[in-house]
């Protein structure tokens, strides 16, 4: 657990959810005369699941962008695991432990499950193609490790029946799914998913929060989501962050965000689709 911070406690559903590992200090975001974020603080503690909801155009998505490093805010600053983050390319940033998904799928259509979800170890090899050839005997190792992960990670998400398939022909939930798989190869200490539920039916939304809840019960992985719909992260999210035109409305348990009257009136009570 990290020993930043003694403050841990246990939910009542029996996760440790331990110290603060990101803290966002007074983000604002501007895409010129835009403002996407205004001034907006919030933290993510170790092995929680925290949301960031609002409407469309609250801000959401820029905000997981600065936190993935896409954009880079023009105030405030980004604190994680103990230190603040100089400004950094999206590659440094996973280098740290912090893999995500898109809302628009983004995997190889043309390749197979399996190999898509190697595409996620690639911060973590070490040899390149170069050393390969030099070097075989541990490239060969290094590769079975790699493998062995993934293995590990199709048997956890239920997908061994389709490895093989080109991941193009699969149904919408399940390349959802394969996206998660690919995020998780990567072995993240933090994981960012884009409106994980979003184009999906009932089932698949019931499917894929369970295997949200497993990630992160099973691997101890902190999870951040930001999702449109309200009540799907309503019953999977420890605090939730909500956000409208850009502000911070609420931030709290979900019984708490639910009880907040900025958020039922700019949330709940206003339809802005
Ligand atoms: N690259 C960009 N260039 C200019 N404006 C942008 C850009 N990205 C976002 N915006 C603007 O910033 C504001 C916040 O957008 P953002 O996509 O972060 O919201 P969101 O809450 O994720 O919305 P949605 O639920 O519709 O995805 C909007 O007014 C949007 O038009």
């Amino acid at each position: 657990m990290n020993d930043m911070s003694p403050d841990s406690y246990v939910t009542p559903d029996g996760r440790t959810i331990g110290g603060v590992v990101m803290e966002m200090k007074n983000i604002t975001l501007r895409f010129g005369g835009v403002v996407a974020i205004k001034d907006i603080s919030f933290d993510i503690r170790e092995g929680e699941i925290r949301a960031i909801i609002g409407p469309n155009g609250a801000g959401k998505s820029s905000m997981l962008n600065v936190i993935s490093g896409f954009y880079v805010p023009q105030e405030g600053e980004v604190w994680f695991r103990g230190s603040k983050r100089p400004q950094m390319k999206p590659y440094e940033v996973a280098g740290q432990g912090i893999a995500r998904t898109f809302q628009n799928i983004a995997l190889f259509d043309g390749m197979s499950v399996l190999d898509n979800i190697m595409t996620g170890r690639l911060t973590k090899m070490k040899t390149g193609l170069a050393s390969q050839a030099l070097w075989f005997g541990r490239a060969e190792r290094e590769e079975i490790e790699h493998r062995e992960q993934v293995e590990k990670i199709i048997d956890f998400l239920e997908i061994q029946n389709i490895r093989k398939t080109p991941v193009g022909r699969l149904p919408y939930g399940l390349k959802k799914r394969v996206e998660l798989a690919r995020a998780l190869a990567a072995e993240p200490k933090l994981l960012l998913l884009d409106e994980p539920m979003a184009g999906m039916n009932v089932e698949e939304k019931e499917d894929m929060s369970r295997f949200i809840l497993d990630v992160n019960d099973e691997f101890g992985t902190t999870i951040a989501l930001i999702e449109h719909d309200m009540g799907v992260v309503m019953d999977l999210s420890d605090r939730v962050v909500v956000m409208d035109y850009g502000k911070k409305i609420g931030d709290g348990t979900p019984d708490e965000v639910r009880g907040n009257q900025a958020v039922i009136d700019a949330y709940l009570g206003v339809a802005h689709d």
